[in-house]
């Protein structure tokens, strides 16, 4: 396993120069509220990933009143990786000397699992957070699904357009939009199948890593839907929805539209489940995609956990600690805001960690 020894950010968020030394895999990290301490998970996946977990322009990462920020990381075997925004609001990435043409190429390099409690949008918001999660899998293990997944959402705007345009000519160009069509199909099935794949791996170890984190079976199920799940293949669904599509002046059918849906009791997750429930369905998503990773890529993932001691009673809490700590088999980063809580969590596992303060 390579872990990240070392990080050092520069005029980055509330970090001037800061250098930050890892030795343990498992690293506790304590502070008040506001000292740095998600700037820091953040940093780390910055470098993982070339962007920052919570989707905000590069622009606000920089320090206030500065111009431009560094974040430079080195792995124990001494590789390594650097993230630059320049003043002229250029971000260039690096691994060692070596400048990346394109930020896809590092993704799977490092990878890594962000566990924020705040994110249980992911299984109570829109069905678009549940397609993230699932294309930020899928493309770190499979270089060809993000290809595949650019593709599709080129073709789907460009025949959105053509809707859009034909309903305001009053004119159709049938021949055009079943060259988008056959390019969707195409596209379009082998995203499905490779996340049908995916589903099928995820959503046992997803049900396992629930009932382990909550101690007991709440009778949960998780499912991929998809309007391709179907004998009929995806083209002749287009075909079918055709003047449908017209009419609303968008694409009705696809992949675009794909969602997991969680039940408990058979009922809808989100309707009737606890905070605490939610919580833990989260965390069960989040270390299925680490174990799916950890089985897929070379590298074992990092795991950044934030702030996950607010939010669970004891028992999960220990449950979910054990997991990470005991289990994975990977460096952990834990934040919280008590070093007592923090540091007592994890002797009472035996595990081998430190703790940094902030
Ligand atoms: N661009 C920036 N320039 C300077 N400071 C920034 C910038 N962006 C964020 N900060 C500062 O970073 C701090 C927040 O850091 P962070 O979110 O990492 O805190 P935290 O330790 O995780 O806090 P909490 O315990 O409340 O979650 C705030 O004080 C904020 O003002």
């Amino acid at each position: 396993m390579n872990l990240l020894s070392e990080i050092a950010f520069t005029r980055f968020r509330n970090y001037d120069f800061q250098k930050f030394n890892f030795h343990k895999k498992i690293v506790g990290i304590y502070g008040e509220n506001g000292s740095g301490k998600t700037n820091l998970l953040d940093g780390i996946y910055y470098l993982c990933f070339t962007k920052s977990y919570f989707s905000r322009p590069d622009a606000r990462s920089v320090r206030q009143g500065c111009e431009g920020f560094r974040i430079e990381g080195v792995m124990q075997d001494g590789s390594r990786v650097a993230c630059v925004y320049r003043e002229t609001g250029k971000k260039e990435f690096y691994a060692g000397q070596e400048q990346y043409k394109k930020f896809s190429a590092h993704l799977g390099k490092y990878p890594c699992v962000m566990i924020a409690p705040d994110d249980v949008q992911l299984v109570t918001g829109t069905s678009e957070e549940r397609r993230r999660f699932t294309d930020t899998i899928l493309s770190q293990s499979d270089a060809g699904y993000l290809q595949q997944l650019i593709r599709y959402n080129k073709v789907l705007q460009q025949r959105n357009s053509l809707l859009k345009n034909s309903a305001d000519a009053g004119f159709t160009d049938e021949s055009l939009l079943e060259i988008f069509d056959a390019q969707l199909a195409d596209a379009g099935e082998k995203i499905y199948n490779k996340r049908a794949v995916f589903f099928s791996e995820i959503i046992p170890e997803a049900i396992k890593q629930y009932n382990t984190i909550a101690g007991r079976d709440d009778n949960m199920s998780v499912s991929y839907h998809s309007q391709l799940h179907t004998d009929k293949r995806f083209a002749e669904l287009l075909r079918e929805s055709r003047s449908k599509d017209l009419l609303l002046q968008r694409t009705n059918t696809g992949i675009h539209k794909d969602d997991i849906l969680f039940l408990m009791d058979g009922d809808q997750f989100k309707n009737i489940a606890s905070q605490g429930q939610r919580k833990s369905l989260l965390f069960a998503m989040r270390l299925a995609e680490f174990f799916y990773l950890k089985g897929k890529m070379p590298n074992t993932p990092i795991l950044l956990l934030d702030d996950v001691f607010e939010k669970l009673d004891e028992n999960r809490m220990g449950n979910l600690l054990e997991l990470i700590c005991l289990h994975a088999h990977t460096q952990v980063f834990i934040t919280d805001t008590h070093q007592h809580r923090l540091s007592a969590a994890l002797t009472a596992l035996a595990a081998d960690f430190e703790l940094i303060g902030l």
